[in-house]
């Protein structure tokens, strides 16, 4: 498996201070405020899962890092370098992923991370050995004069993250990494995610899948509507606002609504879907409200998809 650290990386920043910072950024179009006073830092070294639905501003986050976007408000900073001024500085530190793919379909693998790492001013004579490192890591090694056209859907994205580490970054901004992908590509690209963070790079990852997010996040960011609206490992914010155990109960809308009402009476958050409501924190439910409520039809631990629908009245997925 290949490394991350060149031997001629720059020096990584002191621990106090974090890979991203990004205080009251605001980002407007037009009447739309896609990032809405957002403050988020991300400590060196770890995977921060950027977790909200379509539209809360992810993407837009995204591009106000890599500077292909100005934001209106607010301070950015990005590997102790400020944007947008140190924007060109702060480009060639950092890998980029985008959501779209966008690799040379007529170049081979090998062929598309040469172009990268040229454009990223990787010294010729460090070109050779950047490219090995970047396809080892992305389990391609044995595709590298493979033309990218003749590539699957996973091979294609795990080659779009390896272009985007060809220069060993220090930070790595993944855009939904496994949106549009079938469950046994999504493992695959997974476990390359999880060999970043044990390189020590930091990554921040943008998701709206709730199981990337509790498996590869060492914390998350919850966004809504451009800000963050909770923070923590995933673990502290399950317990946090969801609790232990929730509670499903199934039945027709009237039950359902009759549920909601001695659950809210009691003080205990629920959510809905479809056919069921939710009691969260199901786990600390008095005998007596319990007895009113039923039994459930389904006992399950809560997760993050709970504490989103808890704080924001919105679904991720
Ligand atoms: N270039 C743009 N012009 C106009 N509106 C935009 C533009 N980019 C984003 N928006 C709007 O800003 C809001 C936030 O969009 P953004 O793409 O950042 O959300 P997201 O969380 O990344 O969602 P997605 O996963 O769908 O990309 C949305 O209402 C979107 O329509």
């Amino acid at each position: 498996m290949g490394t991350l650290r060149a031997p001629l990386a720059p020096d990584p920043p002191t621990d106090s201070a974090p890979a991203i910072r990004i205080v009251g950024a605001v980002k407007r179009y037009g009447d739309v405020t896609a990032v809405d006073h957002l403050d988020l830092d991300v400590p060196t070294g770890i995977c921060l899962g950027l977790l909200g639905p379509n539209g809360a501003g992810k993407s837009t986050t995204m591009r106000l890092l890599t500077a292909q976007s100005r934001a209106d408000e607010g301070e950015i900073t990005v590997l102790g370098l400020s944007l947008p001024k140190m924007s060109k500085q702060a480009r060639a530190l950092m890998g980029v992923v985008p959501q779209m793919d966008n690799l040379d379909e007529e170049l081979t693998v090998r062929e598309n991370l040469e172009v990268f790492a040229h454009l990223y001013r990787v010294p010729k004579a460090e070109r050779r050995a950047a490219v090995r490192r970047a396809v080892a890591l992305a389990q391609l090694t044995d595709r590298l004069d493979t033309k990218t056209v003749k590539l699957s859907g996973g091979m294609r994205r795990r080659l779009l993250i390896a272009r985007g580490l060809v220069h060993t970054p220090r930070l790595v901004l993944l855009d939904e990494p496994t949106v549009g992908l079938d469950p046994q590509v999504r493992q695959e690209l997974w476990a390359l995610v999880a060999r970043l963070r044990d390189e020590g790079v930091t990554t921040l990852m943008s998701t709206h899948y709730i199981e990337e997010a509790e498996r590869l996040a060492d914390e998350c960011a919850l966004m809504s509507h451009g800000r963050v609206v909770a923070r923590g490992t995933p673990e502290k914010l399950i317990a946090e606002h969801a609790g232990a155990e929730v509670h499903e109960h199934y039945g027709p809308p009237e039950r359902l609504a009759g549920l909601e009402e001695i659950a809210h009476e009691a003080g205990f958050p629920t959510r809905r879907t479809g056919p069921s409501v939710s009691v969260l924190q199901a786990e600390r439910l008095p005998a007596a409200v319990s007895d009113r409520l039923g039994a459930p039809s389904i006992k399950r631990p809560a997760n993050l998809e709970d504490v989103f629908v808890v704080l924001t009245g919105e679904s991720v997925e």
